[in-house]
């Protein structure tokens, strides 16, 4: 517990959810991911895919958005410590972007392993 709180999940959970609404306001990347998240989990509902196949997504999409959550915390510490030019803080937030870029990737790779073959299916009806 930090100096500067009492203890409370109440407390801990409205100070959550106050950087995930922070993330959500202040990051382009962060507002293209939740649209994103939102299209993919209206997709799977619509193509009525499996139990399975709704936890592989959630999964992704969950990694995608809480990777960008903390490279938004990390971005906010090193413009603290550094505000100025500083190679070691530029490439530190180019680390943290690469955690956002492995998740992405893995993300389009469940979507394409769920979706490609119900799309191949759903154009063999027309071709
Ligand atoms: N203090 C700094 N010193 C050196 N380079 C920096 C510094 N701050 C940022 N950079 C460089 O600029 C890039 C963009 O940083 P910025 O703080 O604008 O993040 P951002 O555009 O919000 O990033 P993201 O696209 O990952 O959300 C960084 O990845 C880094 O390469």
């Amino acid at each position: 517990m930090g100096r500067y709180q009492r203890p409370g999940f109440w407390r801990s959970l409205k100070q959550a959810w106050r950087g995930i609404w922070y993330t959500c306001k202040t990051q382009g990347h962060m507002q293209f991911h939740l649209i994103a998240g939102l299209s993919v989990l209206c997709l799977a509902w619509w193509s009525e895919v499996s139990r399975s196949e709704w936890l592989m997504l959630i999964f992704a999409i969950g990694s995608v958005i809480s990777a960008e959550v903390m490279n938004s915390a990390l971005e906010i510490v090193v413009d603290m410590i550094q505000p100025n030019f500083d190679p070691l803080a530029g490439m530190a937030k180019d680390v943290a972007a690469g955690a956002v870029l492995v998740t992405a990737i893995q993300a389009i790779v469940i979507g394409a392993v769920v979706f490609f073959p119900r799309f191949f299916r759903l154009a063999s009806h027309f071709f």
